[in-house]
């Protein structure tokens, strides 16, 4: 065989097409799967298959038909009862088939986090109907997060502050929840100061964290995130410790980004992503090792060096579409990119997705700063200066 490793990759957006990239440097096979084509790591790998992966049946004969190594997960849409299955016939899911398994819903993984690890989340209740969802929400109190239980980028999300908002974000939900089971969230709203993307390595040798990644989020979707992001010692310490006790019962190996909220000292749980986070795209320009570059060695087995911070400080920003079309451009790049200097680097990704959406991310403004305030300030212009035009 002419690769070190044969990879499946399930799920081909823009954190699909940078880990593919970084798995094609360490000589890895790569056949990116999604529901589309032309997906964006489609753009980039050895070969691509166009189909809807919570299919089981299509899963499970492209998995026989590629035989690879290792099954990669990149969306949280996939039928991973068919990835128990081929885990348990000996093909590697990584960073494990339970561990996509516990992420898909968020029901899972926060009675496992909640309930079994006991770590502090926000108050919750689940609701299968508007009358449970009301329920629930005296139960949290208002203001109240509700959420699909499957969903991903605030996909149905919705803030409700008074008990009349509730029949609108009950609907807002099951609208865009995604699979078959209307099943929601109520959450209480927790008044944090700041939210962290802690993203945490597990290898054969043991646990590595990334410095702490600082984000803000509108619509429930990033908008732009920064490493290093200030936290005292202490909060910084009881968030590894909750990360590492839910990677390790997870369990296997590869790159988790584990969300917190933080209110003074005290570091709330919030969710985790079994492989590469949105808000770690900061780490394309942050880190000597990206948070792909991360995952691909953490899955392939081969050595991490001690993590170093390129830059004092680097920020990403996001770049939306803000309409349907099929048919759009981009311009400014060279602009964007034209706002670098000594001291302050700048870069973009382009994702290259075929259609646009309003608000759907279609690339990443990318800066290096002393300092994070400036760094956000930059790669928010380099952002703004990419211009998507519709024709
Ligand atoms: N209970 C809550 N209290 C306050 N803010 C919240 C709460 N839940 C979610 N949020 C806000 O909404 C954002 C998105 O929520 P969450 O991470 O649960 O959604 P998601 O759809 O899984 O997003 P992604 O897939 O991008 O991680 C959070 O980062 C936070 O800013
Ligand atoms: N928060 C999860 C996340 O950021 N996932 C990333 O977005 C893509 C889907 O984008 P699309 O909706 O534009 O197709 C996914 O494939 C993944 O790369
Ligand atoms: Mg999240």
């Amino acid at each position: 065989m002419s690769f070190t490793a044969r990879i499946l990759l399930l799920g081909s957006g823009e954190l699909g097409k940078e880990f593919a990239i970084s798995a094609k440097r360490l000589g890895a096979y790569v056949i990116a799967c999604d529901s589309y084509a032309g997906a964006p790591a489609m753009q980039v790998a050895d070969a691509a298959e166009t189909f809807p992966m919570l299919d089981g049946d299509r899963l499970r004969e492209a998995i026989a038909r590629h035989a690879p190594d290792f099954v990669v997960p990149e969306v949280e849409a996939i039928r991973t009862e068919i990835l128990a299955e081929v885990e348990a016939e000996g093909t590697v899911v990584v960073p494990s088939a339970r561990a996509t398994q516990m992420t898909m819903n968020r029901d899972s993984i926060r009675e496992l986090a909640a309930g079994t690890l006991g770590l502090r989340t926000s108050r919750y209740r689940f609701a299968e109907s508007f009358e449970e969802a009301a329920e629930a929400a005296a139960y949290t109190g208002f203001p109240c997060v509700v959420k699909p239980v499957m969903s991903s980028s605030g996909k149905g999300q919705s803030t409700v502050e008074t008990r009349e908002g509730l029949h609108a974000a009950w609907d807002y939900a099951v609208a865009g929840m995604r699979g078959d089971r209307v099943r929601v969230i109520v959450e209480e709203f927790v008044r944090f100061d700041y939210e962290i993307t802690l993203l945490t390595v597990r290898t054969r040798e043991g646990i590595l964290f990334c410095p702490p990644i600082g984000h803000r989020q509108e619509r429930g979707d990033y908008q732009e995130s920064w490493q290093p992001t200030p936290m005292s010692a202490a909060a910084l310490a009881a968030a590894q410790e909750m990360a590492r006790a839910v990677v390790d019962d997870l369990g296997g190996y590869g790159l988790f980004g584990v969300e917190f909220f933080v209110a003074g000292d005290e570091v709330i749980f919030s969710e985790l992503s079994p492989r590469p986070h949105d808000t770690g795209m900061v780490t394309l320009i942050s880190q000597n090792l990206s948070e792909f570059d991360l995952h691909a060695r953490a899955i392939l087995g081969l050595p991490i060096p001690a993590l170093r911070l390129a830059h004092p400080a680097a920020a990403s920003a996001v770049i939306l579409a803000d309409r349907e079309a099929e048919r759009f451009r981009y311009e400014g790049v060279a602009d964007a990119l034209a706002l670098g200097s000594d001291g302050a680097e700048v870069d973009v990704r382009i994702f290259a997705k075929p259609v646009t959406r309003p608000f759907r991310r279609m690339g990443v403004g990318l800066a290096t700063a002393p300092d994070a305030d400036t760094a956000r300030a930059l790669a928010r212009q380099v952002a703004d200066r990419v211009r998507i035009v519709y024709e």
